[in-house]
């Protein structure tokens, strides 16, 4: 099946896999290709429009990334977010510079002319609000471009040269920070660029199953699934695509949550279409843990042993691609999606983790998407609101709950009030108003009296955060007579904890995990 397509040129921002969601959202097939490849991308995939992403270069330095000059001078609508906006303005005559006036987060533009972009949502005169992440701008627009917009640190909030259908945005119309971000780009694709509103979950659905089939052939594939989101819909997807074919491998890594291993199990014993094997590793994992307490190590020895495991596991049903539940916050936060110039935040287990040299194939047809789309795409499948409504839960497990060298012991305590905690919020039917709830036992004692005597004990740290995607989120506002509650629980019921404290650190600056 052939879409209406637009291109997104990407030049490393943190956020492109965002712009690519919302034009999914506007109806809009699109394709994300790295600037150095972004030429070979436009001629494959003839796009309606091309999208050029920000990014963490200036384009005053040299050797800075450029567009292939064949997209700047081609007649196809453009769209430049930031850093895109300024190596339009370069390529195209303008200039961009350093300046003193940074603008990060919140933001206002005032509209000083009217565009087609923003007909029906902006008009002249009117103030809103945008999400601003930048330390250059541009200081002369190209030729022919006009200003439509300003905020105090860019004049030049967003560039206009209607006869080219050329834009540039000096803000980050693509986070949901940007409350009329979506709509802004669903006006240059839908109006601008003219693309049909013609993809959806059901299309997604039947492409992922026609591209599983096209890359394993008559292979057999063993997927790693934990029972979560992610890899549900992975395996439902890969089953619906090859039959019994899949070989579906749990991992008990002695990392997971009280009840954990028999409730996947549960979950799994009652479905016909996917052939289920759990695996009990935990004396492998634990022992390769014992004394590793730098995330990084502890997330790519694990990273390793899944893929040992599941190597073994290959051998023994004569299988040769590996199937994951990956998604796109997996990956870009561990290296650059497509080759770009992105950084590493952190190694998840499941992509930064991997080792090196692997004998299986990958197969992840969830990698460029997000949480909340995977949701969708489960409910497109058929699968319970339970499941799919269910917190993440990453693949190296309380070993990223507990800082520093885990022990069975520390496990232990921490499974105990992780399970009070959730429990707590289930009564108080808070679970689907929270992205995602857990506890942290951290390496430290603390004085503490219980009873008339002194205790020195640890410290449990309680998490809970709002997000759409996991990329950004916020704390959750738990009321403080509830969060008395579940610390008094905890206290009394888990030895070895005296002190509960919560964690109010929203994503960025924290991240959601504490490691
Ligand atoms: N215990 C496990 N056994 C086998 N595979 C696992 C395990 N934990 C994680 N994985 C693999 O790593 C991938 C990434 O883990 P991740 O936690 O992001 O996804 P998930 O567990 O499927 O969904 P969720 O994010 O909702 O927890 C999974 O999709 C799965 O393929
Ligand atoms: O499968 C996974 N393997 C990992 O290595 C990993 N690290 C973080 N996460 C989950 O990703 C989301 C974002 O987490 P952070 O803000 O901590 O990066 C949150 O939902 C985290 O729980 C992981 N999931
Ligand atoms: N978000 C961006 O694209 C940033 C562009 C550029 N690196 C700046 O700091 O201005
Ligand atoms: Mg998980």
């Amino acid at each position: 099946m052939t879409h209406d397509t637009i291109l997104i040129v990407d030049f490393g921002s943190q956020v492109t896999q965002l712009i690519a969601r919302r034009v999914r959202e506007a109806g809009v097939f699109s394709v994300v290709a790295p600037f150095h490849e972004a030429e070979a991308a436009f001629n494959e995939h003839r796009p309606v429009g091309v999208i050029f992403s920000g990014g963490p270069a200036s384009t005053h330095t040299e050797g800075s990334p450029r567009a292939p000059q064949a997209l700047i001078d081609a007649d196809v609508p453009k769209l430049g977010i930031c850093y895109g906006q300024m190596v339009m303005t370069t390529q195209m005559g303008g200039r961009a510079e350093a300046d003193d006036h940074r603008e990060f987060g919140r933001a206002e533009v005032e509209v000083v002319a009217g565009s087609p972009l923003l007909d029906g949502i902006w008009a002249p005169g009117e103030r809103h609000t945008v999400w601003m992440s930048h330390g250059d701008r541009v200081v002369e627009p190209a030729p022919g471009f006009k200003v439509i917009a300003r905020s105090p640190g860019a004049p030049f909030a967003i560039l206009a040269n209607e006869s080219k259908r050329a834009y540039g945005l000096m803000f980050h119309p693509e986070v949901v920070h940007t409350p009329d971000g979506a709509r802004l780009i669903e006006a240059f694709v839908r109006r601008i660029a003219g693309a049909r509103g013609d993809w959806t979950m059901a299309t997604f659905r039947d492409e992922a199953i026609a591209s599983i089939r096209a890359q394993v052939g008559e292979g057999r594939v063993i997927c790693g699934l934990s029972g979560g989101v992610d890899s549900t819909v992975t395996a439902v997807l890969l089953a619906e695509a090859i039959g019994d074919r899949l070989t579906c491998i749990f991992v008990d890594h002695g990392l997971l949550r009280q009840n954990e291993a028999a409730d996947v199990e549960a979950m799994f014993a009652g479905r016909n279409d996917v052939i289920f094997n759990k695996v009990d590793a935990a004396d492998l994992f634990l022992e390769a843990l014992d004394g590793v307490s730098d995330p990084e190590a502890k997330r790519k020895t694990i990273g390793r042993l899944f893929v040992e495991v599941f190597e073994k596991e290959a051998r023994r049903v004569n299988g040769d691609f590996l199937a994951q539940g990956t998604l796109y916050p997996d990956v870009i936060e561990s290296v650059s999606a497509t080759g770009g110039p992105s950084v590493t935040i952190k190694s998840h287990h499941n992509v930064g983790g991997l080792p090196e040299r692997m004998g299986l194939k990958l197969v992840e047809p969830l990698r460029l998407l997000f949480k909340d789309e995977v949701r969708a795409l489960g409910r497109e499948l058929g699968l319970s609101e339970l499941l799919v409504g269910r917190h993440p839960f990453p693949g190296p497990g309380l070993a990223i709950r507990h800082p520093g060298p885990v022990t069975r012991e520390g496990l232990d305590v921490l499974r105990k009030a992780d399970a009070i905690y959730i429990e707590e919020i289930r009564a108080a039917g808070l679970y689907n108003a929270i992205w995602q709830a857990f506890a942290v036992l951290l390496p430290v004692q603390t004085v503490g009296v219980m009873g008339d005597a002194r205790t020195y004990e640890r410290v449990l740290a309680l998490r809970a955060v709002t997000s759409t995607d996991g990329m950004t989120a916020d704390i959750y506002p738990f009321d403080i007579n509830f969060l008395g509650r579940v610390a008094a629980r905890i206290v009394n019921e888990v030895r070895g904890v005296n002190r509960v404290v919560y964690d109010v650190t929203s994503k960025p600056p924290g991240t959601i995990e504490w490691e």
